[in-house]
């Protein structure tokens, strides 16, 4: 699903930093890998590679077999709509309904309006959230918001949902719903890549764990714990 081939990412400015250095890596379909590591690893930079929000400075990524340095500008948003996103802070529109942030990313793709008027409801009640269509982003707790990005990044049912530090801002309990939630979707196969911080999560879940240190992997298990 993801491979990476001596993936180095640096970033030149005043100072400058390698954030990424010569990564090997490689995620197969229907896996569920953890990211984890210090503050300034390169988690969040390798995400952003994966997405193709930014390119490696050297190095070759194939996601879905296709070459994202190859990719066209033009072709990035076709390739996007295979990728569902989670980010810690949310990132929904304060200024629509929870239904009308999921229609968003239906219509976003083209989606006939039938299609959209059948699945929202369905995908919301999914996340637990059917009594809440109408309601805006500030009227939910953080949980609920955080349920309304998991319905948005799975409505166009994605081969593959990145996620950064998506209980980052919630309490244990609803961490770990939202976590479980997570979990049922990559049982029914949508490969999961998400970058944590959260130890706790990590020990009990025991899954495969990709730790990053200073830019580089120090660490692949496949169930694997947050520290070694
Ligand atoms: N756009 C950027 N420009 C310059 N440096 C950057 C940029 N983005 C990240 N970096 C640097 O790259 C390194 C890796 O950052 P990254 O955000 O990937 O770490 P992280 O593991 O996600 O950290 P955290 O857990 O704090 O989110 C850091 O030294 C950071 O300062």
């Amino acid at each position: 699903m993801i491979q990476l081939f001596n993936v180095s990412k640096t970033y030149e400015g005043e100072v400058k930093v390698e954030a990424l250095r010569d990564i090997n890596l490689h995620i197969k379909r229907g896996e569920f890998v953890f990211l984890v590591g210090p503050s300034g690893a390169g988690k969040s930079t390798l995400t952003r590679l994966m997405i193709r929000e930014e390119l490696p400075s050297k190095g070759q990524i194939l996601v879905d077999n296709r070459s994202l340095l190859r990719m066209k500008e033009r072709e990035v948003p076709y390739f996007r709509r295979k990728i569902g996103f989670i980010f810690q802070d949310f990132r929904l529109l304060m200024e629509r309904t929870v239904y009308e942030n999921v229609a968003f990313a239906m219509e976003a793709i083209e989606a006939p309006s039938s299609e959209v008027r059948e699945r929202v409801p369905a995908v919301l009640e999914l996340v637990g959230l059917k009594d809440k269509l109408s309601a805006y982003p500030h009227q939910l707790s953080g949980g609920q918001q955080q349920r309304v990005c998991i319905a948005r990044a799975i409505v166009n049912n994605p081969l593959l949902i990145i996620a950064d530090e998506p209980t980052g801002n919630l309490d244990p309990d609803t961490s770990w719903e939202i976590m479980n939630l997570l979990l049922a979707i990559n049982k029914r196969g949508t490969t999961i890549v998400t970058a944590t911080h959260d130890k706790e999560m990590v020990d009990r879940i025991k899954r495969r764990v990709i730790a990053l240190q200073n830019g580089r992997i120090v660490r692949d298990e496949e169930r694997g714990g947050y520290q070694a």
